[in-house]
């Protein structure tokens, strides 16, 4: 099964807020844009991706990640990150002919194409599905079958959100570079230590020496 791909994308300046004690507000917008560009990477060179849509109001964001082979969807106007995925979904049903679609974020700088390929291929199982975050409460994949709404939750404590909804937590090992995203400093030294793509290597190494 070959599933579309939508990675929800904040304005630049104002993503990975959390990440403010790492990196300062001149280099942050860089971080956060190099995070989407090794994440949309790794997604278009996983053999069960068939196309990556970024929902995003961020117009150099969309250029470069335009420039590597993704869609771009407009982000709606305030709407929040669960109104976007709903918004890029519908716009991607419309044009795929309901093709399976699966939510994934924009913050996983250390995906590996091939341990994407066995979350999808496991998802491919379940009507609806997701995949925690490496802290075990969030979400880094959410998951819909053909003909499926993806209903997405993101936010704080998602997991037992999707979890509740009826989703199926998918509980595959050895795909920690699915799991790491990175919103804290301690997460991008995690996902440093698994190996990040060139885009996040690069902008890591400006950072002050004992933040990278
Ligand atoms: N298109 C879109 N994407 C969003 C929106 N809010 C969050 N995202 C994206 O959704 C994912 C998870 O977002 P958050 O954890 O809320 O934000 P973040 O920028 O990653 O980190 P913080 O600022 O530290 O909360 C990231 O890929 C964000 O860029 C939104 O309103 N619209
Ligand atoms: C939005 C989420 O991600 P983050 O951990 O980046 O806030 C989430 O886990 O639902």
């Amino acid at each position: 099964m070959q599933w579309t791909l939508v990675v929800p994308l904040k304005p630049l300046p104002q993503a990975k807020s959390r990440l403010a004690d790492t990196a300062d507000d001149g280099l942050r917008p860089g971080l956060a844009l190099a995070f989407a560009q090794d994440t949309v990477a790794a997604a278009l060179g996983c053999p069960a991706v068939r196309d990556v849509v970024v929902v995003t109001n961020d117009a150099l964001a969309a250029r470069e990640l335009a420039a590597l082979g993704a869609g771009t969807v407009p982000d709606l106007p305030r709407a929040g990150l669960n109104a976007a995925l709903v918004h890029a979904a519908t716009v991607v049903g419309a044009a795929r002919r309901a093709a399976p679609v699966a939510a994934l974020n924009a913050d996983l700088p250390a995906l590996r194409p091939a341990e994407l390929a066995r979350v999808l291929d496991a998802a491919a199982e379940f009507p609806r599905s997701f995949l925690a975050d490496s802290a075990g409460l969030g979400t880094t994949l959410l998951a819909a079958r053909r003909g499926r709404e993806l209903r997405p939750q993101f936010g704080v404590g998602s997991r037992a959100r999707h979890r509740a909804s009826g989703a199926v937590e998918l509980t595959l090992d050895a795909v920690d570079s699915v799991r790491q995203d990175v919103d804290t400093g301690g997460d991008l030294r995690a996902a440093l230590a698994l190996g990040v793509g060139p885009r996040t290597a690069a902008a890591a190494a400006r950072l002050p020496a004992g933040q990278q």
